[in-house]
């Protein structure tokens, strides 16, 4: 589908958006695993996150959504059924190495597929530590899905240091770890998100070497309830929005503002953002906050190598903030990039060509300079629901408005994206 914008002159008022997705994924995982009844509030209406309900009913957990409210009968330790058919992740990176982890404990054979996209991303980064710990587990001759999981009769703990920032290749590990009487130690140098860790209530040691994870069947889940807070990911489309267009103001109700996430916050502060975070308060062991945007002159700052694990997914979007900021926008240190749902590196460029700008591709980043030279363009999503969102923004800014080809990815992430935005401006 290809979706028009028009220009936006401005964003006001107020909304409230569902939970964020990394939340909802070990959410739905966690009570699963756990025996009996639990609910989660505000679930992620994403896509990839019924993506993971469909692996888990697959396993004979019991599902009953209702609105944004699911309620879960979970199977208890290694008690899940053995599967009849695929896995199938569908376009989700977190579903596939999450459930990578618990199934190698597993005593049946399983296989993970996913669409395209998904099925074209490495897997080898979470086969390799896995087999470590014992695991039987086969990806495709090119490192990628189908993954075959078979049951092992010698799993171990492990103590082991992240080789990729990733936090989908941390609680693999993990989720794995909590299926064995003895510790095993992961070590983080990297600071990727931790919603694993808080939400296992895993001790956690920061040490030079960086964040030592402990973690044993001791911390296996129990049924809970959970309130999950909105998506900080998905509220920085519309941050960036509000900040970029004149006589903006604009309020974000009960967004999860846990510090390995807000980077795109900081970083928009420094460049002169004028964002407030209000009503702080801790829910359901993570950070909330509302957060109150208005309309900023921006300047690009040096972004540091640090902080590109904790920004990973707002990149795309911080790129349109820094093109309507002064000086020119550089992203160093992201080679992640290219391993997402589309190579991100290379689709932000070719978009941002389309609009005139000077544009400078590297291996781990890019470098923006130059002025919009076009009031219209016809942007491309790359079937990548972040790059969607970002020229649905950038659209939204130019004189004549433009068109976002394959838009309908956003559901991969954020289904109400249209009308969210257009309950901002009228
Ligand atoms: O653990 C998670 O929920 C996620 C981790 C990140 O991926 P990596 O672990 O590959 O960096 C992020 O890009 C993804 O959207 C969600
Ligand atoms: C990279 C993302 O998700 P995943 O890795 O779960 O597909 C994302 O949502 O931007």
């Amino acid at each position: 589908m290809n979706q028009q914008f028009e220009k936006i002159n401005s964003l006001n008022g107020e909304i409230f958006l569902a939970g964020d997705k990394s939340i909802s994924h070990r959410a739905v995982m966690f009570a699963s695993m756990a025996k009996g009844e639990s609910i989660i509030y505000n679930c992620s209406e994403s896509e990839d996150v019924y993506s993971t309900i469909k692996c888990f009913k697959e396993l004979g957990c019991e599902f009953e959504l209702n609105n944004n409210t699911i309620k879960i009968i979970g199977k208890g330790f290694k008690n899940f059924n053995k599967p009849q058919n695929f896995l199938d992740a569908g376009n989700s990176g977190t579903t596939t190495r999450l459930i990578s982890g618990i199934l190698a404990a597993q005593n049946f054979e399983s296989t993970i597929v996913g669409d395209d996209s998904l099925s074209k991303r490495p897997m080898k980064r979470i086969v390799e530590p896995l087999r470590l710990m014992g695991a039987n587990i086969e990806p495709s001759e090119h490192g990628t899905l189908p993954l075959k999981i078979f049951p092992s009769f010698n799993l171990k703990p492990i103590e082991y240091t992240l080789k990729v920032a990733s936090a989908q290749v941390k609680s693999a590990l993990l989720l794995l770890a909590l299926h064995l009487e003895e510790e095993s130690v992961i070590i983080d140098p990297f600071n990727t998100r931790n919603h694993t860790e808080k939400m296992l209530n895993l001790k956690v040691e920061e040490t030079s070497e960086g964040n030592k994870i402990f973690c044993s069947k001791k911390n296996y889940p129990k049924s809970f309830e959970i309130n999950v807070p909105s998506d900080i990911s998905s509220a920085a489309f519309f941050i960036v929005a509000a900040l970029i267009t004149k006589n903006s103001e604009i309020l974000i109700r009960n967004i999860s503002i846990n510090p390995t996430r807000i980077g795109v916050i900081k970083i928009l502060k420094e460049m002169g953002g004028d964002i407030e975070i209000l009503n702080q308060k801790e829910e359901c062991g993570e950070e909330v906050g509302d957060i109150l945007v208005k309309s900023s002159r921006l300047k690009n700052i040096e972004i540091p190598k640090e902080i590109i694990p904790n920004i990973i997914d707002e990149i795309p979007i911080l790129s349109v903030a820094g093109i309507f900021a002064e000086g020119d926008f550089i992203i160093k240190n992201a080679e992640e990039l290219r391993v997402k749902e589309s190579d991100r590196i290379k689709s932000l460029c070719e978009n941002f060509k389309k609009v005139g700008l000077e544009v400078i591709e590297n291996s781990d980043g890019f470098i923006l300079s130059g002025e919009l030279k076009n009031n219209y363009a016809e942007f491309d999503s790359y079937g990548d629901h972040r790059i969607a969102m970002t020229f649905a923004i950038l659209s939204s800014m130019l004189g004549k408005g433009g068109v976002v080809n394959g838009f309908d990815c956003v559901k991969i992430s954020n289904p109400k994206f249209m009308e969210q935005l257009k309950s901002l401006h009228f």
